[in-house]
């Protein structure tokens, strides 16, 4: 039923579940005392948007959290549609410690893998409920200034292009879409000072928006079930922890969960209340995540003890759901 359906008698499967979902509407409402009003960014990664059900799914739980008086910015990122313009392209890529060594030629594909591609089709399913999204990128209005990034890998800094990390940040353009009711959809390339656009990695980039934003929480999807305790030996995931603990396990990581953990850190202790990874595969990950005590997915909150758990699904710690 929909709110166009006529007024009809009800019967008592239709009656079961309205009462049922009249509770669950009930059961929202401390989250949205808890959010209303205030800004979340959510990270959207290209490994959770890669399937057609999930991204109409996420498009529904942004455009939801926006009618029930929340601030969601999201931020994206598109490494697999990257991959594969680059393929087709026949140029080769390689990551280094989750970062992509990006040529200028790189940079010129992810430029226009992101925000002439990634960017535009997330705009246009969220605008399939109501044309409330609007799309910009890091060098719209100066909103980052990014300085070339040379990463430690192996104990060694080493060159990987035109890698930028955000080192400004100006939050007026999407504090201005906020402001008009809008959902800022952010794509993460970036100029330096010279002018000269940087690829940045979106996880890296989200963070930094949620703290000049002053973001109640930072939300990044993925393509696992959290972060694991020992991956790729034990499908255990860590529930809770705090940036202390987080800051000692980071140097053991692997790929992209570098970045992604690193960013969910600099949140946290910058002033974002907390910052949650959760699995992009699960649809609407991101109501559940929000709307429910037990919580989902790997938070990082201050003071909180390590708090580890047995997966939700058996094999997590393979790519594929069963
Ligand atoms: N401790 C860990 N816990 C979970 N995933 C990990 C861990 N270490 C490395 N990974 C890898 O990091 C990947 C997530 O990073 P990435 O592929 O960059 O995500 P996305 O594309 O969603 O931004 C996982 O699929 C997994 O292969
Ligand atoms: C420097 C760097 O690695 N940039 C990323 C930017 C996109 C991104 O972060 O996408 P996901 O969130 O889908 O991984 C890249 O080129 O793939």
């Amino acid at each position: 039923m929909s709110p166009d359906t006529p007024d009809h008698e009800w019967n008592a499967e239709e009656w079961t579940k309205a009462t049922g979902q009249a509770a669950t509407l009930a059961k929202a409402l401390p989250w949205l005392k808890k959010y209303h009003g205030k800004v979340i960014v959510v990270k959207y990664g290209g490994n959770a948007m890669t399937d057609e059900a999930l991204k109409r799914a996420f498009a529904e739980d942004i455009v939801f959290l926006r009618m029930a008086g929340f601030k969601p910015v999201v931020v994206h990122g598109g490494g697999p549609q990257i991959n594969t313009m680059l393929d087709k392209l026949g140029i080769e890529s390689e990551f280094r410690g989750g970062l992509r060594v990006t040529t200028p030629e790189t940079m010129e594909v992810v430029r226009m893998v992101l925000t002439g591609q990634v960017g535009r089709e997330l705009v246009g399913l969220l605008n399939q409920h109501g044309d409330l999204a609007v799309g910009l990128s890091g060098e719209d209005g100066g909103l980052f200034r990014a300085k070339r990034t040379m990463p430690v890998i192996d104990g060694v800094e080493t060159d990987i292009g035109l890698v930028g990390e955000v080192v400004g940040v100006r939050p007026e353009a999407v504090q201005d879409l906020i402001d008009a009711g809008r959902i800022p959809v952010v794509s993460t390339v970036a100029p330096d000072a010279s002018g000269q656009v940087h690829n940045v990695n979106a996880d890296t980039a989200a963070a930094a928006l949620a703290i000049a934003l002053g973001a109640e929480k930072l939300l990044v999807l993925t393509d696992v079930e959290g972060l694991y305790a020992d991956w790729p030996n034990s499908s255990d995931v860590i529930g809770e922890i705090s940036p202390e603990a987080l800051a000692e396990l980071i140097p053991t990581l692997a790929t992209g969960m570098i970045p992604k953990m690193t960013a969910c850190l600099k949140a946290v202790q910058e002033g974002v209340r907390r910052a949650t990874v959760v699995d992009g595969r699960e649809p609407h990950s991101v109501l559940l995540e929000i709307f429910t005590d037990e919580g989902v997915g790997t938070q990082v909150v201050p003071g909180a003890p390590t708090r580890i758990r047995t997966a939700l699904y058996a094999t997590s710690v393979d790519k594929d759901k069963p």
